[in-house]
């Protein structure tokens, strides 16, 4: 099967940073389908030696056991192209249709590697361009939209031109192997789905906690916060892989339709329920990892008295027969104390105990970051006789980097090679992107209203009191308590 892919924004930060070195893995793991070509378009005028000369400069930045030495890059660049494309002029498309059309590959795929501003124009003029027939595929880089009403803007203009079936929406945590790991783990085993429900569960923990501060994007992030960059979409879509009823096929739509059942089934926010169940915080300077680093607003390029949120814990719940009443608590912020996101399922506890001392409930650990694994909380008995045998908190550790010593495939690697085969599964649907702009948007609107509720944390820290206090009104604690 040959292919074509062609990155919009071929010069950007996220094409060299993130997507050619993905791609070069896939390369390297022989896992890229012969006979594809890599084309990167951009505004610069520059020829394919010189792209593929400043890309290696680039690839001086990628961790080392990840760069390709000198043979390796050789080899790769052979199938890199660059054109000069101003996405605002049509007849660039024209030149880019009469490169795709030299050789006509079986399968074409445009990565938007671009600001989301430019996605309706670019879909208008590949239409306009005829570059929407059946084998072309349009990937679309997260952020989609930034609120309900671009979402839906964007979506409207992409339908317009593609298929549903031609649109891939990026969604990184989609393409983690933990990620897949949550699917096999509740599909592929018998042994929790009995547990799986209101019944056995005392509440949900989702955690996606960064130690990074907002680096040099402080601008970008400004304009977005924690809420849109990393719950509306993130979090969200690691919720409904939790939540969701058993799909009846792998298809992906038959995943889709469930995952969105999902997201209409969370309990709607209310102006007096975003004040109640919604923590937000910024970070002051603090100390990570031992070293000293300032506030979010001494970052650069970070806006003067700015009141964007790079933290936000809130409860939700989803209203339906298996989760009626199970709080879901979702938490991500910049500068905590750790890298780590998990999610943490925590069992009621036994009903009776017969033992002094612990009675501590089960959990269930599914860790996506930085390691990937699984770990069972359990109570056991020491064994250290006595009429009264006490129990200490054992665990079951499943460490699937050893569990599958081979080179496991990057988020983004597999989501190329996802694209370039036409796979869907781990894709955004648009009505479940759109949903969870719905359920996101009255938080972003009281919000808008009342500019007081934003609470300061120590960087290096896990956020500020009041997300504590969140899960302690329902008698928990996060998971970093426990
Ligand atoms: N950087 C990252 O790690 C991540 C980024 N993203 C998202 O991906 C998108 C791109 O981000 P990033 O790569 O950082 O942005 P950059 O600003 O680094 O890159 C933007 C790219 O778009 C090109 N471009 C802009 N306008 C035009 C135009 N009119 N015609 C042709 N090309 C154009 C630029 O090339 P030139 O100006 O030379 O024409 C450049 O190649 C953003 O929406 C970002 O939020 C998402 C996840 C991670
Ligand atoms: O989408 C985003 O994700 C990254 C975190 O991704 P991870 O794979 O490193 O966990 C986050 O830093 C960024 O702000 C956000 O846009």
């Amino acid at each position: 099967m040959s292919f074509d892919l062609v990155f919009f924004g071929g010069t950007g930060d996220l094409t060299w940073r993130k997507l050619m070195p993905a791609l070069f893995q896939a390369f390297r793991h022989g896992k890229l389908p012969p006979g594809g070509r890599i084309l990167a378009v951009a505004r610069d005028d520059q020829s394919d030696e010189q792209y593929r000369v400043w890309l290696k400069e680039r690839f001086q930045e990628v961790d080392t056991p990840k760069r390709p030495s000198d043979e390796e890059f050789a080899r790769f660049a052979e199938l890199i192209f660059y054109r000069r494309v101003d996405l605002s002029q049509p007849e660039h498309y024209q030149r880019l249709k009469s490169w795709l059309g030299e050789r006509n590959a079986d399968t074409v795929v445009l990565y938007l590697a671009t600001s989301p501003h430019l996605f309706p124009v670019i879909c208008e003029q590949l239409g306009a361009a005829g570059l929407n027939e059946p084998h072309i595929r349009v990937v679309l880089e997260k952020p989609l939209g930034h609120d309900l009403k671009s979402a839906q803007e964007i979506n409207r203009v992409v339908r317009s031109v593609f298929d549903e079936n031609q649109a891939f929406r990026i969604d990184h945590y989609l393409g983690k192997p933990s990620v897949q790991n949550l699917m096999a783990l509740r599909f592929g085993n018998a042994l929790f789905e009995p547990l799986w429900r209101r019944e056995s569960i005392a509440n949900i923990q989702i955690t996606l906690a960064e130690s990074i501060g907002v680096g040099t994007r402080g601008d970008f992030y400004d304009r977005t916060g924690a809420l849109r960059d990393m719950i509306q979409n993130h979090a969200l879509q690691l919720l409904t892989m939790i939540a969701m009823e058993p799909p009846s096929t792998s298809d992906a739509d038959a995943i889709r339709d469930e995952k969105l059942k999902v997201l209409r089934s969370l309990k709607p926010f209310t102006p007096e329920t975003v004040v109640r169940d919604v923590v937000r915080g910024q970070y002051r300077a603090g100390n990570v990892d031992g070293k000293a680093v300032p506030g979010y607003p001494d970052e650069v390029k970070v806006p003067p008295g700015s009141r964007c949120e790079t933290f936000v814990a809130l409860r939700t719940e989803v209203q339906n027969w298996r989760w009626a009443g199970v709080p879901f608590y979702l938490r991500t912020g910049k500068r905590l104390a750790a890298r780590d996101a998990e999610i943490v399922v925590n069992f009621r506890p036994a009903p009776h105990s017969i033992f002094p001392g612990e009675n501590q409930p089960n959990k269930l650990v599914i860790k996506l970051q930085p390691e990937d694994g699984l770990e069972l909380h359990l109570l056991a008995a020491k064994g250290t006789g006595g009429q009264h045998e006490t129990l200490s908190p054992v665990f079951l550790d499943l460490d699937f980097d050893k569990a599958f010593p081979t080179e496991r495939v990057g988020a983004y690697e597999r989501l190329l090679l996802d694209a370039i085969a036409g796979r869907l599964n781990l894709f955004v649907r648009s009505d479940e992107q759109e949903q969870a702009w719905r359920w996101v948007e009255p938080i972003l609107e009281a919000w808008g209203r009342d500019g007081n509720g934003l609470r300061g944390y120590n960087a290096g820290s896990w956020g500020p009191p009041a997300a504590s206090a969140l899960v302690a009104r329902d008698g928990f604690t996060w998971s970093e308590e426990q």
